[in-house]
């Protein structure tokens, strides 16, 4: 680990003031320099990873295209990265697009045609194509052909068009949402797990080396455990912490400098931020705790629905602090606790009608 403070002369002539923690911590610009380049650059993900390299590495042996992959798990736990290391690895093209853009059938159209031999198309957000798309798709992915109706009404007729052999990897938030048939049509499903700190500390060691930053490893592993498991959140907080380091300190990450700029950003002990929190607060004062539909949450946050059950609820599930019951969201009695306050006598959850749902 370098300890020695290094600076860039792009740092030193651009200083740029640090914004305000909130956009910091929220914000969704990823940085290319940070994310890794080839799958074996992926820290964590083990299980999913190793499946993933046998199958590419089969397709390789064998010339063959790699089977379609669907990866799915909450925003920020490496989907995209799969999806742009994986073409890499493989040495083909990548094409990419987004589920919520392309509206009609003639809108894949020229990433089909588009496509070649072996290539890569990555549709993101994937659960958002419209039905019509969707069934456009079935047999691209199946039979590498699509069936394109020239004409209206009497004179209309169906051609048919072979495709070049290619592999689609989708990615979504939300597996859920998607039909059974697309589901069925990709050879390996992978869902995406949060990581443990340990795995996030690597990540921060390994990105501060590329943002040169010297970092303390106490602080590397602050920084890791306040990140909700999320490597784009690790990589935010980092940067974050990295800019205080040079505005307030002399550039130099230690513990004591990370829990000052931690705590100026809001981030408690679990690492929740200010949503997170206006969240279960939300629950508690406004709900008496729950439940609560999360229609009403978001109403009353002035928030959309999709954000808190995709972004902000799925690591609130895993530590425990809320339960989603056949009822709506409830606080937990480690969610009372979190909040300050001491939760109410009975038990919370277990009522018949309030049995935790498992989806
Ligand atoms: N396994 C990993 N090792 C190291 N860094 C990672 C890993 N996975 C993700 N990252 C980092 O986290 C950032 C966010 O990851 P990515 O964009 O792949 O998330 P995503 O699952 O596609 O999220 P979303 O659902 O919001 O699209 C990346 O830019 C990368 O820097
Ligand atoms: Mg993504």
């Amino acid at each position: 680990m370098p300890r020695e403070r290094i600076l860039s002369s792009e740092d030193q002539s651009k200083p740029t003031p640090p914004p305000p923690p909130s956009t910091v911590l929220e914000s969704r610009e990823e940085d290319p320099a940070l994310r890794p380049k080839h799958m074996k650059e992926m820290i964590g993900q083990r299980a999913v990873y190793e499946r993933i390299r046998v199958a590419v590495d089969a397709a390789m042996m064998r010339g063959e295209p790699l089977g379609h992959i669907l990866l799915d798990g909450p925003p920020g736990l490496g989907k995209t990265t799969f999806a742009t290391c994986i073409p890499r690895d493989l040495g083909v093209e990548l094409q990419i697009a987004s589920g919520a853009a392309l509206a009609a059938p003639k809108d894949l159209l020229p990433y089909l045609t588009n496509a070649q031999e072996g290539s890569v198309l990555f549709i993101d957000e994937i659960h958002r194509l419209p039905k019509a798309v969707e069934e456009f798709m079935y047999p691209a992915m199946e039979d590498f052909r699509i069936d394109i109706t020239l004409g209206e009404g009497v004179n209309a007729r169906t051609v048919n068009m072979n495709l070049r052999p290619f592999t689609m990897i989708g990615a979504t938030t939300r597996t859920g949402l998607l039909s059974a048939p697309l589901r069925d049509r990709f050879q390996i499903r992978e869902h995406l797990e949060f990581y443990s700190e340990e795995e996030l500390t690597t990540i921060v060691l390994r990105n501060a080396v590329i943002l040169k930053c010297p970092i303390e490893e106490a602080a590397a592993r602050k920084i890791a455990g306040c990140s909700r498991g999320t490597p784009r959140v690790v990589n935010n907080r980092l940067r974050w912490v990295r800019d205080y380091a040079t505005s307030r300190a002399d550039g130099e990450v230690t513990l004591e400098v990370a829990d000052r700029a931690l705590a100026m950003s809001r981030v408690d002990s679990l690492g929740l931020d200010q949503q997170d929190r206006n969240y279960l607060e939300t629950i508690l004062r406004v709900f008496n705790g729950g439940p609560a539909g999360v229609e009403a949450i978001a109403h009353t946050l002035n928030a959309a629905p999709d954000t808190l059950t995709d972004e902000v609820e799925p690591f609130l599930l895993r530590e425990g602090l809320v339960v989603r019951t056949s009822r709506g969201r409830k606080l937990t009695n480690r969610g009372y606790e979190h909040l300050g306050q001491t939760p109410p006598e009975e038990p919370v959850g277990r009522s018949n009608d309030e049995l935790p749902l498992f989806e």
